[in-house]
């Protein structure tokens, strides 16, 4: 009896061990295969980050074939339009099992800004993984992460078997970062577009140094402002009215009253970064050059200034081009003007481009609670400092969201060391994980309570 109990004994010893053994190898080896998966995801990110497409000659083809390669591991309908040759829009399409109802575009665009690559600790192409997790690349968070990110968490979905209602669209777009206009314009104009019957545009943000992701509703119109004074020539030592610098120097006080005022706002916290008009001067070119440098004792006949305007779109554009008119380029003294980029401020049916933040817009509230489900918090909305191709979409009267998963991150883009780190950029993919389920599983309901689907 005794015998028998104790080799009862052994015998579950061993089983309970073969268990544990079992269900540690298990443990690891899932650990493993999550840890290989998420090194695989990152390396995926780094091999994008690592195509040179900053300006003046990015690197499109080679960005082009990437995305179009990771589609095909996809299964995702690709296509390449030229609207302008040499600057492919990459279009992608995950069909919908509804394909009546309005689809979901994820834009984002394939160039970046160039950097001054001796000025960086890790070289700006080589995506570099530091210790800390923080991988340093130029477009790291200006927005190759997002593009990236609406793929992967494409892969998850259709991993886990989610079919979506609604078509997803992808677009990989040329030259946002100087404008747009032989990018995501020409594609927004295009009958392509019109035929994808967009319901809801989603495009970059900003990084947040907290914990609550930033998220865009508008964006400033860009005015790129250059003044030009003209005025009597004549000798450095002569004090007299009416020169081309003393001209434009009147101009330059005036501007800077006008700054001053605007930033004071956002200084008392009264009005935020994208609520007031910004004015920077961005070039000053004046005097007589030699080889051997400028005249010291000429006073010169021409001067002028380069100034970077936003105007957010609940400004008056008509009061502004007054100002500019009368106080910073008046004829009265010598002075004249011109626009080198001037976007409206309304859209193509003349109202402000908003896109609505309550419950009147349906991708609104989806958006806020897909981040909620994924654990992620939202900011108040904000009004995007900058410009986007978003504003292409919402001028057609489509809601557009300006939104880049990054919490706990500084705002490096266009800066020096620009990095994500590779936690928030798989956090971010789950956030979109989730937002591209709500969406695409978004069911507009009618009034009589079903749903248009049922009927
Ligand atoms: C005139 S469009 C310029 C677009 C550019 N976008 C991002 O930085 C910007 O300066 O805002
Ligand atoms: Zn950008
Ligand atoms: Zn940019």
């Amino acid at each position: 009896m005794e015998g028998a109990h104790s080799h009862y004994r052994y015998l579950s010893s061993i089983i309970i061990i073969k268990f544990f053994s079992l269900s540690l190898l298990l443990f690891f080896t899932s650990s493993i295969q999550s840890l290989e998966s998420s090194s695989e995801v990152i390396s995926r990110f780094q091999q994008y980050l690592q195509i040179n497409t900053a300006h003046p000659n990015p690197k499109y083809f080679e960005a082009a074939d990437f995305i179009i390669s990771q589609a095909k591991t996809l299964n995702l309908e690709s296509q390449t339009l030229e609207y302008v040759k040499g600057k492919p829009v990459v279009l992608l399409k995950w069909p919908g099992k509804n394909p009546k109802l309005p689809s979901i575009l994820l834009n984002s665009h394939t160039d970046v800004v160039p950097a001054e690559h001796h000025k960086w600790n890790h070289p700006p192409f080589d995506a570099h993984l530091d210790l800390f997790g923080n991988i340093y690349a130029r477009g790291s968070q200006d927005m190759k992460c997002v593009g990236l990110q609406y793929l992967e968490a494409i892969r998850r979905l259709k991993n886990s078997g989610f079919e979506p209602l609604r078509t997803v669209y992808l677009t990989f777009v040329p030259d946002e970062e100087i404008g747009g206009h032989d990018g995501a314009e020409k594609f927004a104009e295009s009958e392509t577009f019109k035929k994808m019957n967009v319901g809801i545009v989603l495009d970059e943000g900003l990084a947040s140094p907290n914990e609550n992701y930033r998220v865009f509703y508008a964006e400033r119109s860009p005015w790129w402002l250059v003044i030009k004074a003209t005025g009597v020539p004549g000798h450095g030592a002569k004090l007299y009215d009416n020169s081309a610098m003393e001209n434009l120097l009147k101009s330059i006080e005036s501007v800077r009253r006008f700054r001053a005022a605007q930033f004071d706002m956002v200084k008392a916290g009264v009005k935020a970064e994208g609520e007031v008009t910004s004015v920077n001067m961005v070039f000053l070119k004046a005097g007589t050059a030699t080889p051997t440098g400028f005249v010291m004792n000429l006073q010169p006949s021409e001067a002028e200034a380069g100034f970077d305007i936003r105007v957010p779109p609940t400004a008056d554009p008509e009061s502004l081009e007054k100002r500019i008119s009368e106080e910073w380029a008046p004829s009265s003294r010598n002075m004249t003007f011109e626009f080198k980029q001037k976007a409206s401020v309304y859209d193509n049916f003349g109202k402000a481009a908003l896109t609505a933040t309550d419950n009147s817009n349906p991708w609104w509230t989806l958006l806020e609670g897909a981040v909620k489900k994924a654990n992620g918090k939202l900011g108040k909305p904000e009004i995007f400092p900058a410009a986007t191709d978003a504003r292409y979409f919402r001028n057609l009267g489509l809601p557009a969201i300006g939104f880049s998963p990054m919490a706990n991150t500084p705002i490096l883009l266009h800066d020096h060391n620009e990095f994500l780190n590779q936690e928030e950029y798989m956090k971010g993919i789950e956030i979109y994980e989730s937002i591209i389920k709500e969406y695409t599983s978004y069911v507009e309901p009618t009034r009589n309570g079903a749903s248009r689907e049922e009927l």
